[in-house]
């Protein structure tokens, strides 16, 4: 592989973080969701979804209701695949939920150039690979397992939800998780175990949790973290330990935006699946 310079796009990625005419303040959040989704769709049985591909460029997988929103992750980047049009969209949207997540004072997440944008949606996977949020213990398993998680990866991971706000215009689901949503922190942990969350239903009608002041929310999916005792585990060790989480999160973040990716001796990702696998999508 040429030698580019990442270093470059990631600190142009990084000014364009904070943004006084954008939600909290910040792009941060929403580029996090962004990398998590273009990776998310990771079937591990198959080997097919994940970050490699950026298949969220084609209509089937951008028009998929659970992506809703992430046009203003994807519009963000754009400049900066105008400056760089040597870095594939994989590895441009990747890059920038890292860059975000540090850069709003989270843990350094590792990452590797390499991934390959697809050239046309033949390796586009399914709708409905992402999580449901108004789901429960059994749906976050199923979703996660899928990708190869464990039950303390999961929990990790959902501590993304110190990032940004719900969007009723978006997934039907209103409001932020902490006070502050555009700092990651282990916050969200604390106040899934120490609040006291009300069931109630929104604007539009869909049930969610209100804090006692009713600022903040938690979905149901959040929820199941407290309810379900080996998840509880977890958040009850993230909550105490602000630095276990960074770690763990760091981790299971890198894991995640790797998902799909098969690399050759240039470092270069392959299609790591065959034309049966492709076939059964
Ligand atoms: C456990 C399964 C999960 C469910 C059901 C879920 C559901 C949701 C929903 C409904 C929203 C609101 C979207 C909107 O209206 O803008 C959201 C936002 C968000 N999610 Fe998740 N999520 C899950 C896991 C994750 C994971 C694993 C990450 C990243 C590691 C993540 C990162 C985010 C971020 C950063 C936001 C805020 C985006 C913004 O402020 O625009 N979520 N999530
Ligand atoms: N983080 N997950 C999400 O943003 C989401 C997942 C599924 N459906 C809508 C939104």
């Amino acid at each position: 592989m040429t030698d580019h310079d990442y270093g470059a796009v990631a600190a142009e990625i990084k000014k364009i973080i904070p943004n006084d005419d954008y939600d909290d303040g910040s792009t941060g959040p929403v580029l996090v969701r962004l990398a998590w989704h273009a990776s998310g769709t990771y079937d591990k049985e198959t080997g097919t979804g994940g970050s490699n591909g950026a298949t969220m460029r084609y209509k089937i997988e951008s028009s998929d209701s659970a992506n809703n929103g992430l046009e203003y992750a994807r519009k963000f980047l754009e400049p900066i695949k105008a400056k760089f049009p040597w870095i594939s969209y994989s590895d441009l949207w990747t890059l920038g939920g890292v860059v975000a997540i540090e850069a709003m004072g989270g843990p350094k997440v590792p990452w590797k150039p390499g991934r390959v944008d697809d050239v046309d949606d033949q390796y586009v996977p399914p709708n409905g690979r992402l999580p449901d949020a108004s789901q429960g213990a059994d749906h976050i398993r199923s979703i996660f397992y899928r990708m190869g998680f464990n039950d303390q990866e999961i929990v990790a991971l959902s501590g993304a939800h110190n990032l940004g706000r719900c969007h009723g215009d978006r997934s039907g689901f209103e409001g932020p998780w902490v006070p502050n949503p555009i700092r990651f922190t282990n916050t969200y942990f604390k106040l899934l175990l120490h609040a006291e969350w009300v069931k109630g239903k929104n604007s539009v009608g869909n049930e969610q949790f209100y804090s006692d002041d009713g600022e903040l929310m938690m979905l149901p999916t959040d929820m199941s973290l407290v309810t379900d005792p080996k998840f509880r585990v977890w958040v009850e060790k993230y909550a105490a330990d602000r630095d276990l989480f960074f770690k763990d999160f760091s981790a299971a973040f890198s894991k995640l935006i790797e998902l799909g990716v098969t690399r050759g001796p240039e470092g270069l990702a392959l299609r790591k699946y065959s034309t049966v696998a492709r076939a059964r999508l």
